[in-house]
């Protein structure tokens, strides 16, 4: 198996722990697509049922993926639209889409005989890589934005064993002792900026055509670090390449306003620049220096998509109308993809066809629900008591 540059084309064997290029370009595993299956039968659905496409054996899985879709029937009518669909991420098994990515990372850890591993986090990579350590027997190191992280994701990380290491600093600060700890310590890094958590993530795109049986017309979503973006359009170029498909999606990105480089250079058509502060109740996302950047810029470029913002106001609206709506209950930054929609509704034609992806479970975080929420007093035991609340 090989990767490649995306920057300068050098190509490296997949046998060597390697993270980026010599001239620092990121890098993407190179899938034979002559070897793919066509296994798009609606059917069965599981990530590891696209084994062929994924360049790693399969070590360690806790049944990830096969996450529902859902036609948003009551607020696609609200918004005037006929074909809006939400593919449900937080039904993975530690509850976000980066299950997927950790299944088929940690499985490569394990093939290149590593029993350390190690991320950054603003809260779903870490919960994630400590339950696929617990699982492998291996030992996972978590640095995190300390007071930023939700609290049922520290809970996660916590119980599922891992050494959970606050850093003073945001997620930006941590991802860089990482890095340097990684190649220092000889312990594997498992966040998105390592190619194979990439390939496990492309597996979306796979299941949004195996579950509708067409590729929907675009497809929005959450922007933090930037892989996932980049690893659905890989996927949705893969079946396209294989001759599986024959139209590709258009990729929308939405980022939280106070943690917006990205949609900031995409709306004033200038080069990306890190953001040093970067904030939002969408802690998931509150990112300044998007790791992936130069491969999510090219997916929207590619599929002539769109980078938007959104405000936090705007996030808890679409979070609060997905759960009381339609009965999703998803965590902030999850909720900014219906915000990018209706941010976005008026350059959508009508008869389009929209998946949302909503990333991560609002278990997560209760703690921006109850904020602010006061319960009544309680009642009497009786019937009288009720009647009278009533
Ligand atoms: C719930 C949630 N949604 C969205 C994202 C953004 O994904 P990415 O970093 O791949 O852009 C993250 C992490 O960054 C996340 O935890
Ligand atoms: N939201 C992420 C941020 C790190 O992203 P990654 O995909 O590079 O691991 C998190 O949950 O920590």
């Amino acid at each position: 198996m090989i990767l490649r540059c995306i920057e300068c084309g050098r190509e490296y064997s997949s046998e060597e722990v390697r993270y980026r290029c010599e001239c620092g370009g990121l890098l993407e595993v190179l899938v034979d697509l002559g070897e793919v299956e066509n296994i798009f039968d609606g059917k069965n659905i599981t990530l590891w049922k696209y084994k062929s496409f994924i360049p790693v054996e399969k070590r360690v899985s806790l049944n990830e993926g096969g996450t529902p879709i859902y036609r948003l029937e009551n607020l696609q009518t609200e918004l005037g639209m006929k074909e809006v669909y939400v593919k449900n991420e937080g039904a993975n098994p530690t509850g976000s889409f980066k299950d997927r990515g950790m299944t088929v990372g940690v499985s490569k850890a394990l093939e290149l005989g590593m029993d350390k591993v190690i991320c950054a986090s603003t809260g779903n990579t870490s919960a994630s890589l400590a339950a696929y350590a617990a699982k492998s027997n291996i030992k996972a190191y978590v640095l995190v934005p300390s007071g930023k992280i939700a609290l049922g994701k520290l809970a996660q990380a916590i119980v599922y064993g891992a050494k959970v290491v606050p850093v003073r600093g945001n997620f930006d600060d941590a991802l860089k002792v990482v890095v340097e700890a990684s190649s220092e310590l000889g312990v594997y890094m498992l966040n998105s900026i390592n190619p194979f958590r990439l390939e496990g993530q492309k597996t979306i795109a796979f299941e949004i055509f195996d579950q509708l049986g067409f590729v929907p017309d675009k497809v929005i979503l959450p922007v933090g670090n930037a892989g996932n973006i980049s690893a659905i359009w890989k996927g949705f170029k893969e079946l396209y390449e294989a001759g599986f498909i024959d139209k590709l999606p258009q990729m929308i990105g939405i980022q939280a306003e106070g943690a917006s480089p990205l949609a900031r250079a995409w709306k004033e058509r200038r080069e990306f620049k890190p953001l040093e502060k970067p904030e939002t109740v969408a802690t998931a996302i509150r990112i300044g220096n998007p790791a992936n950047w130069p491969k999510a810029w090219r997916a929207v470029e590619e599929s002539r998509g769109v980078l938007e913002s959104v405000s936090d106001e705007e996030i808890l609206k679409a979070q609060k109308m997905l759960a009381s709506k339609e009965g999703i209950f998803v965590e902030p930054a999850s909720a900014s993809s219906l915000a990018g929609l209706m941010k976005l509704r008026n350059e959508i034609e009508e008869d389009e066809s929209v998946v949302l992806i909503t990333t991560g479970h609002g278990l997560k975080d209760p703690n921006i629900i109850l904020e602010g929420f006061e319960l009544p007093e309680p009642i009497e035991p009786s019937l009288e008591a009720f009647k009278e609340v009533l």
